[in-house]
């Protein structure tokens, strides 16, 4: 069973991510390929730099992630111009990981990814769990995390789809308002009751 992880930016998948690799299942991490793919040298870097120019590239070779997010979070053209480069590698490499996890014989696996509603990728999981919080609480921790003023938080949240949409489109949802003990609470509930259908079918 492949399990798809997703929710808005900075509703906590990553944290539920961190407590279903420590449960011992494997993750294949769409925001940790997507760093994988824009490696110094890689032909998907060399494409963004002829989008967005020389100014995106750090001395070192590697992408200036900042000035990239800050581009692509304020204008939904140059979004688009990275999507169209940045997400069919990503598509590929999360496709390879997947394959290779199921071949050394892992009966589930977690795909967290962020964009799997806007991107349309829910043909490639079985299930769908959603982590969901309220605006409050997401534009809090997402200016907390990294250290955003309300309008470029507000920004990126607006950058993607709203999670009422995304909560319509779950098999389940995780509701990652209150203490980490009830996130991980609900998340084994879930986990306890897909395990039981698919031993069932
Ligand atoms: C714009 C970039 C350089 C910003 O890097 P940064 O280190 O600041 O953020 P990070 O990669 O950790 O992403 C944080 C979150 O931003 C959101 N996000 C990232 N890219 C996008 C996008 N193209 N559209 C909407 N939301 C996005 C996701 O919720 C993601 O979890 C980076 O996010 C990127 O390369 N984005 C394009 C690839 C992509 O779409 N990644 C999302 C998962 S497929
Ligand atoms: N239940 C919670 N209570 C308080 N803070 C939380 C809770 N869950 C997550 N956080 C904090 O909120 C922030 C966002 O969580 P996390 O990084 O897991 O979100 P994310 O969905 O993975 O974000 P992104 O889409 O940007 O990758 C983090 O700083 C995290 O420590």
């Amino acid at each position: 069973m492949i399990i798809g992880l997703t929710g808005s930016i900075a509703s906590g998948k990553s944290t539920v991510s961190e407590m279903l690799k420590e449960l011992g299942y494997p993750i294949v991490d769409a925001d940790k390929v997507a760093r994988l793919v824009v490696e110094p040298g890689s032909e998907t870097l060399q494409e963004i730099e002829a989008l967005f120019g020389k100014e995106i590239i750090l001395p070192d070779g590697s992408m200036d992630r900042k000035k990239v997010g800050e581009l692509i979070f304020n204008d939904p053209a140059s979004r688009k111009k990275l999507n169209d480069v940045i997400h069919p590698a990503i598509r590929v490499e999360m496709i390879r990981q997947r394959s290779e996890l199921l071949n050394n014989g892992h009966e589930i696996v977690i795909m967290d990814i962020p964009l799997l509603f806007e991107s349309r990728l829910q043909h490639m999981v079985d299930k769908v769990l959603v982590v969901s919080v309220t605006e409050e609480n997401q534009l809090k921790r997402l200016m907390e995390r990294n250290g955003l003023t309300e309008k470029e938080a507000k920004a990126r949240i607006s950058s993607q789809l709203p999670m009422s949409v995304k909560e319509e489109g779950a098999d389940a949802v995780i509701y990652n308002n209150g203490a980490i003990e009830e996130t991980k609470w609900q998340l084994n509930r879930i986990l306890e009751q897909w395990r039981e259908k698919s031993t069932e079918e």
